[in-house]
């Protein structure tokens, strides 16, 4: 990317509550409060003599008289309690980014939000956008330089629950053509998330790949008890069974297991990828954009974990439809990847603008529009 543009930054606060609160071992979480951000390569509003909003009607005036037209990306910040900044940080980072990016250039904004992630999230994303906007690219083909992909695999998301709530969780995902779901577990007993596990998998059928997410609530006790059971009902994949800081746990837990496969999500933020590896503490790591900073760096680290022969599943926060889109093109630029946590729209009771992903028997169908292919999110 290059530094000899005038580009200018603005943003957006937005809160988007759940349909219904997805309960997990972290916490409930209720609604999705961020940052709606738009980069543009044009001047700022401070700078176009007009004073006004930057509405996409006059950047585009604006752009006539000096010879062309502005370019636009779109980013999102959505911090999450835990995972990521707190609100304040990142409306504070996203306010240096800005002064950044009109005083020095991308590479100044990038540097202004370095240690902010859902900040950087957002600025590296509207800046990507743009850039493949510009080259009338899908961003994903932007981001892998690979061949056309249509389609992303996608799990079902299915919060705690009774057994029988959750078994009817689960045939309905099912009805719908999911053919993974990953369920969450871990706030209630062992012996209870195990007849859960079993319920679900009678409700789904055989077919189905089965996931559980404890998000670090158990002891590694508890966990042993839990996997000895799940291997029984052929539960593919263990999401963080113990507290991020038990990589030795964890590797224990996979000398352990038959068929279920470690997967850490809390425990890469905490750790790295190395310190994983050199543990042998997973087979698996989740990849949450927004918490590592970026679609950018993930797909970094999507790519030195399968050199490492562990699997990258990407996931959101539970993000509006900017972040979520971006997502969807980061699975989309990861060849092979496997189900991903991306089928959280209907989590949400409202968004930011029209969703361009629609979900098609258990796949997430990928946007071809250039750039993210999110429209509309501005005005609305
Ligand atoms: O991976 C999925 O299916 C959806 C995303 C998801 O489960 C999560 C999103 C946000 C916070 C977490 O509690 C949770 C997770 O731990 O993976
Ligand atoms: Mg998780």
């Amino acid at each position: 990317m290059t530094d000899d543009s005038t580009h200018s930054l603005e943003y957006r606060s937005f809160s988007l509550s759940l349909s219904s609160p997805l309960e997990t071992a972290d916490g409930t979480i209720e609604s999705r409060d961020g940052f709606l951000v738009r980069i543009s390569d044009g001047p700022g509003p401070g700078e176009r003599g007009d004073g006004g909003e930057a509405t996409d009607e006059k950047a585009t005036n604006i752009g006539a008289t000096v010879g062309r037209s502005a370019a636009v990306g779109y980013g999102e910040a959505t911090p999450l309690a835990g995972w990521t900044e707190s609100r304040e940080d990142c409306e504070a980072a996203l306010e240096r980014a800005a002064d950044a990016l009109r005083s020095g250039g991308p590479r100044d904004a990038l540097e202004a939000v370095d240690r902010q992630v859902a900040a950087r999230h957002a600025v590296s994303l509207a800046l990507t956008d743009l850039q493949a906007t510009k080259e009338a690219t899908p961003l994903y083909r932007y981001l892998g330089q690979g061949p056309m992909i249509g389609r992303v695999p996608v799990n079902a998301t299915i919060g705690d629950g009774t057994p029988s709530d959750s078994a009817v969780n689960a045939r309905e995902a099912v009805d719908r053509g999911f053919g993974s779901c990953k369920l969450k577990v871990g706030l209630r007993s062992v012996d209870e998330d195990v007849e859960r596990v079993r319920r679900v998998r009678e409700a789904a059928g055989e077919d189905i790949e089965l996931r559980a997410d404890a998000n670090e609530a158990w002891t590694y006790e508890q966990a042993e008890t839990a996997l000895e059971a799940f291997d029984e009902v052929g539960l593919s994949i263990l999401e963080q069974p113990l507290p991020a800081g038990a990589l030795e746990g964890h590797a224990a837990l996979r000398e352990r297991s038959e068929d279920v496969r470690i997967a850490l999500d809390e425990g890469l933020l905490e750790h790295g990828v190395d310190a994983i590896c050199e543990a042998g503490a997973a087979d698996a790591v989740v990849l949450k954009p927004m918490a590592l900073g970026g679609i950018d760096v993930a797909r970094k680290i999507a790519i030195w974990v399968r050199e490492l022969e562990m699997t990258p599943i990407v996931t959101t926060t539970i993000d509006g439809v900017v972040a979520r889109t971006a997502a969807v093109h980061l699975a989309a630029s990861i060849p092979d990847v496997p189900p991903c946590g991306l089928a959280t729209a209907e989590l949400l009771a409202e968004d930011l603008g029209r969703d361009p992903v629609f979900l098609d028997r258990g796949s997430a169908v990928v946007p071809q529009a250039k750039g993210l292919g999110v429209e509309g999110v501005w005005e609305e």
